[in-house]
């Protein structure tokens, strides 16, 4: 199931925040092509499941993956799954350790169509995704480049996800991992909170990707924008 591939605009919801009805409601008729559920401190299966069931009442026809970042956490039910690979992580459980330990009591019951594999690049040092991790964030855009062909080529990888999560990234780097990818999906996020950064990554990137800019008060302007912007 390559669905992802159409797709420009995605928000995601981060099941440790609160997060409004009318938000959940507004994002069905928005254009926003999907929602991922994720973050990656305090992620449970009861605040995973909570967040799902809401998102199926208020928005039913819109498409809801699960962003996977704790294994205790995964919920049956949902579209999809995006299982992050970090290629730029310090120690090897976020590049496979995590992953091998979750295939041991799940494997048996994965529907593969229903899962895509992103090759996360984290490169805000400030993020808890780095910290987490324990990223090798200070990448120029040359090895960022060098990094991403790795995750396609040597791994491949069907996606390279560029994490600039809570800051808004370098766009040049964004270009540079765009051009050097042959075949692999590109989804950029951090920072967005505008039409002019939205069109801006979207000019490289397949998919943005909104999170942290919904949480705030404009954020019926921030969904409408960004939106706008790659559609
Ligand atoms: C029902 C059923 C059997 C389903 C099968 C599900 C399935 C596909 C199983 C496969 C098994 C598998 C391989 C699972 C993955 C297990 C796992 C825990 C992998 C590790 C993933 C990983 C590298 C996590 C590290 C953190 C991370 C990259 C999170 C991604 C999301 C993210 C970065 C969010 C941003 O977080 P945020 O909180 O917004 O950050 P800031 O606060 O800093 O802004
Ligand atoms: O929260 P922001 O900064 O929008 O980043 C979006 C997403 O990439 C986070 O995983
Ligand atoms: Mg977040």
């Amino acid at each position: 199931m390559t669905v992802w591939k159409d797709w420009r605009h995605v928000v995601k919801l981060d099941p440790d925040r609160d997060t409004s009805d009318e938000l959940l409601s507004s994002l069905a008729a928005s254009g926003t092509d999907a929602v991922f559920v994720g973050g990656t401190l305090g992620i449970t299966y009861e605040n995973v499941n909570r967040l799902f069931g809401r998102l199926r009442r208020l928005a039913p026809e819109l498409p809801v993956w699960q962003e996977i970042s704790d294994a205790e956490s995964i919920l049956d039910g949902v579209d999809g799954y995006a299982v992050p690979v970090v290629l730029n992580a310090g120690t090897t459980e976020w590049l496979i350790g995590a992953h091998a330990k979750a295939l041991a009591r799940y494997r048996p019951f994965v529907d593969w169509s229903r899962v895509l594999t992103e090759g996360y690049l984290v490169l805000n040092g400030q993020a808890a995704v780095a910290g987490l991790t324990q990223a090798v964030t200070d990448l120029d855009r040359e090895q960022a480049g060098a990094y991403a062909a790795a995750g396609e080529q040597l791994f491949s990888m069907p996606s390279i996800y560029l994490e600039y999560s809570g800051t808004y990234g370098d766009p040049e780097l964004v270009a540079e991992v765009s051009r050097v990818l042959q075949r692999a999906h590109l989804f950029y996020g951090g920072g967005i909170d505008s039409y002019e950064k939205a069109e801006r990554m979207g000019r490289y990137a397949d998919t943005i990707v909104v999170g942290n800019a919904l949480y705030s008060e404009n954020w019926r302007e921030v969904l409408r924008e960004t939106v706008r912007a790659v559609k």
